[in-house]
């Protein structure tokens, strides 16, 4: 039987089938019928990989590591580079040229998401400020999170940073084997203490079991091209039964999930609050400022309370996570910059104490390092792609609405015309010759927390927390690459993993007290009610 008959018998005997056919020819024919009409000049599409019809380039877009086959890309076809994928449409700007162009001046235009039916619809991660539509919604969501992030309040956050420090160098100095783990465990401390004054477990705690499991989700269908759904919406109407329709019962266990995620915390607060029990945190302060209950606002008002305290978590924790193992990495890779930045620190703040907010203004190099463990690897390196709300024109060509510009962060910050030797992980490159902090150096920010109106808001909360436990760790410890059996030094390699969000992949390295007076201040720095 030929493949054209076999294909009308499929389509004849599965309804279902044939709709789905039916229904990509029809989005197929009417786009290229609007493309049209939309773009009377005539402009061209920036180029790119052509692709084909239907499937458009499906097959060219890598699954591993696509920042860097983009700025590859990047060579042949220029810094904008344009390319469908099952009928949605992707523009990567490869330079931070074309990214303030289009994602900072045109903002009103690219500040819109992709619609994700697996996500939003079926995942329920519509509480994430992140993934909702640009619109009044996601503007009430963001003003409200502002309020409490922004540069000049984040600094009420402080004692409790500091606080999840000191425990973390508690940690290390009993399992520092068990570093990586540790260092997720003070953001996710830190983070549900911040948003909702509650202490987390040690290890097992539900609240952040449950939440790196919706992370986890996240992570595997917040890629396009995962799930078909995402380019075929009406897809989430089949029933789970259905086969092929795994999905629908993934979708429903994570739903769930989420559901413990964005409710369990913030109802344990509002129900310590009706017993009259002060709890200080993000989520308290919202409640506190909610209108009576009997209001017709109220019900939107407390949606949003919840969603925002929730997301502080869900968009908080795991990306300075990421940042703070690239720079265990790093210092086991460069013991120079290791031995400069402990040299500022003893000369600076002596071995008596460790390193407080108010000392940051006073080492340069360790805000350079700072920095560069921002850099290094890119941590969200496609940041998070913005889609255009109307058709634009830009340069000579015709971006279509619905496109999803991806700014390349990773791009951006390995230029090597900007950063030399930019897979080097060097903090001098922040600094005059004087040993001062450089402003005329691009800093890191631009690229690493994203772009225009949906640049990350917590960024300010995360440099904190960077510099805290980057600081502190370097006043006590010393970090050097493991040695194998025949006694010589690992030579560890600068890996991450791909995904919406990077991380190292995996690596050991050594972390021993600097001296028996390091020890001792590490166990005197924990507080009363650590
Ligand atoms: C090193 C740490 C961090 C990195 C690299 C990072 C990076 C990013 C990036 C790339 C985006 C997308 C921006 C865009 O669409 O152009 C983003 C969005 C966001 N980030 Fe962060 N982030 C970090 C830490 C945090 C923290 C600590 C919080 C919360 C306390 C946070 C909250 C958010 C929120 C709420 C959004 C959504 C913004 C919106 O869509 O309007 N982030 N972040």
């Amino acid at each position: 039987m030929s493949l054209l008959s076999s294909t009308i018998l499929v389509i004849k005997t599965h309804p279902v089938y044939a709709s789905l056919v039916a229904i990509l020819l029809y989005v197929f024919v009417k786009r290229s019928i609007g493309n049209r009409q939309r773009n009377p000049r005539r402009l061209p599409l920036p180029p790119g990989p052509k692709g084909y019809p239907l499937i458009g380039s499906l097959f060219d877009v890598p699954k591993e590591k696509p920042w860097i086959t983009y700025n590859e890309w990047a060579k042949t076809y220029g810094d904008m580079i344009y390319f469908e994928v099952l009928g949605q449409r992707f523009l990567v700007l490869d330079t931070l040229e074309r990214v303030q162009d289009l994602l900072e001046k045109r903002s009103a235009n690219y500040s819109d998401r992709m619609r994700m039916p697996m996500i939003l619809e079926l995942m329920d991660w519509n509480y994430n400020m992140a993934m909702v539509p640009y619109g009044p919604w996601w503007r009430r969501h963001r003003r409200s999170f502002n309020e409490h992030f922004h540069a000049s309040a984040v600094w009420k956050y402080q004692p409790t940073q500091a606080r999840e420090v000191r425990a973390f160098l508690q940690r290390l100095l009993t399992t520092p084997d068990n570093f990586m783990h540790h260092i997720r465990h003070a953001f996710a401390a830190t983070i549900m203490s911040v948003a909702y004054g509650i202490r987390v477990k040690d290890s097992d705690d539900p609240y952040i079991t449950n939440a790196e499991e919706a992370l986890k989700g996240l992570a595997e269908a917040g890629i396009p091209g995962t799930y078909m759904v995402d380019f075929i919406p009406l897809l989430k109407y089949i029933p789970s039964w259905f086969p092929g329709a795994t999905f629908k019962t993934e979708a429903k266990r994570w739903n769930e999930i989420n559901k413990q995620v964005y409710q369990k915390p913030f109802e344990y607060v509002e129900n310590q609050m009706k017993k009259g029990a002060e709890v200080p945190c993000l989520a308290s302060e919202l409640i506190e400022r909610l209108p009576g209950e009997g209001s017709f606002s109220w019900e939107e008002e407390r949606q949003i309370a919840q969603n925002v305290s929730a997301v502080s978590y869900v968009a908080g924790a795991d990306t300075t996570v990421s940042a703070v193992q690239c720079f265990f990495l790093a210092m086991a890779m460069y013991p120079d910059v290791q031995k400069k930045a402990q040299a500022e620190i003893d000369a600076v703040i002596g071995n008596e104490r460790l390193p407080e907010f108010s000392d940051r203004d006073t080492l340069p190099y360790m805000n350079a390092l700072v920095k560069e463990s921002m850099r290094w690897q890119s941590i969200i390196p496609l940041a998070v792609g913005h889609m255009a709300t109307e058709d634009d024109e830009y340069n000579g060509y015709f971006i279509p609405k619905g496109t999803v510009v991806l700014g390349n962060g990773w791009a951006i910050l390995h230029d090597p015309t900007v950063f030399k030797n930019p897979l080097e992980y060097q903090p001098e490159r922040y600094l005059t010759p004087e040993g001062e902090l450089d402003p005329n150096v691009r800093d890191p920010e631009t690229g690493q927390f994203g772009f225009g109106r949906r640049m990350c808001p917590g960024r300010h909360l995360a440099d904190n927390s960077l510099y805290s436990i980057v600081s502190s760790t370097l006043a006590v410890y010393d970090i050097t690459p493991p040695i194998d059996d025949s006694g010589k030094p690992v030579e560890l390699k600068p890996e991450v993993t791909t995904g919406l969000l990077s991380y190292p992949v995996p690596f050991k390295c050594n972390i021993k007290p600097r001296s028996a007076a390091a020890e001792a201040l590490i166990h005197a720095s924990i507080t009363v009610d650590s």
